[in-house]
């Protein structure tokens, strides 16, 4: 059975694994984009060309990881970032000074077309508000071309907790969601844009006197 969280929960439970447990945040964010390598791998995608698009947050930060696993691996990868690298989080530039020595050098403007898989990790459970108008337009166009999108744990744009499309959201082929599976993926349109949701365990921990505001578990599929 796979609990149900809300944005919120989520972010409790990632800072207390991070702040009270001490599990490093670089961890956790390797372990999610291993997890979604292990996703990418055990399905049919075409991975002629890999285009990652990474926002600025932790969200980013596992789009980076992801990049750079795939280009170890050899894979013909684009990142592309989606707002202005400078105003990025210290783990998206953790992970950035990383690849730059891994010779991974991030494109401008990647154009969509050439993509074969489109890896989504804009934005997770940190969406706050409406997507910025120039991004609901370039995920409308990349919705109307149907390339196959695999989202990090929340395709952009739906809102974690309540399912809302905020402004747009990217159309995922699947979603890779890590530790609980958050209320937004099975609620309105949160749940018709997912597509086929994995939850996977990246070594999240909860306290014990932790209670969920949700009881109703979904059946594991
Ligand atoms: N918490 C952890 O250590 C881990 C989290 N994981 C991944 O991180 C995301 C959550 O990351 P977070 O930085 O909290 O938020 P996002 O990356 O989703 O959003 C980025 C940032 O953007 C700002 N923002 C929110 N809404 C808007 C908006 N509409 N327009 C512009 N900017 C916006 C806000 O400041 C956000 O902080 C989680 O989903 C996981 O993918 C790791 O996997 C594990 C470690
Ligand atoms: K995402």
């Amino acid at each position: 059975m796979t609990q149900l969280v809300t944005a919120a929960e989520m972010q409790q439970i990632d800072k207390y694994t991070i702040d009270t447990i001490g599990m490093p945040q670089d961890v956790l964010i390797e372990r999610a984009a291993m997890a979604v390598l292990d996703v990418i791998g055990a399905s049919r995608f075409d991975l002629t060309h890999v285009l990652v698009l990474a926002g600025l947050g932790n969200n980013g930060a596992d789009g980076v990881a992801i990049a750079r696993l795939l280009y170890a691996q050899g894979i013909n990868v684009s990142l592309q970032f989606v707002g202005n690298v400078n105003r990025a989080k210290d783990s998206v530039k953790r992970q950035l000074a990383i690849i730059e020595k891994h010779g991974l050098i991030r494109s401008e403007k990647s154009d969509f077309n050439e993509a074969t898989l489109i890896v989504d990790a804009i934005f997770g459970v940190g969406l706050n508000n409406v997507l910025p108008e120039g991004l609901q337009k370039m995920i409308k166009a990349a919705n109307h071309i149907e390339k196959p999108v695999v989202a990090v744990d929340i395709p952009t744009g739906i809102d974690a907790t309540t399912g809302e499309i905020r402004g747009a959201a990217l159309k995922a082929h699947t979603t890779v969601s890590f530790g609980f599976t958050k209320v937004g993926l099975t609620q309105q349109k949160g749940s018709s844009l997912s597509g086929n949701i994995i939850i996977k365990d990246v070594g999240m921990l909860i306290p014990d006197d932790f209670e969920f505001s949700i009881q109703k578990k979904l059946p594991v599929a």
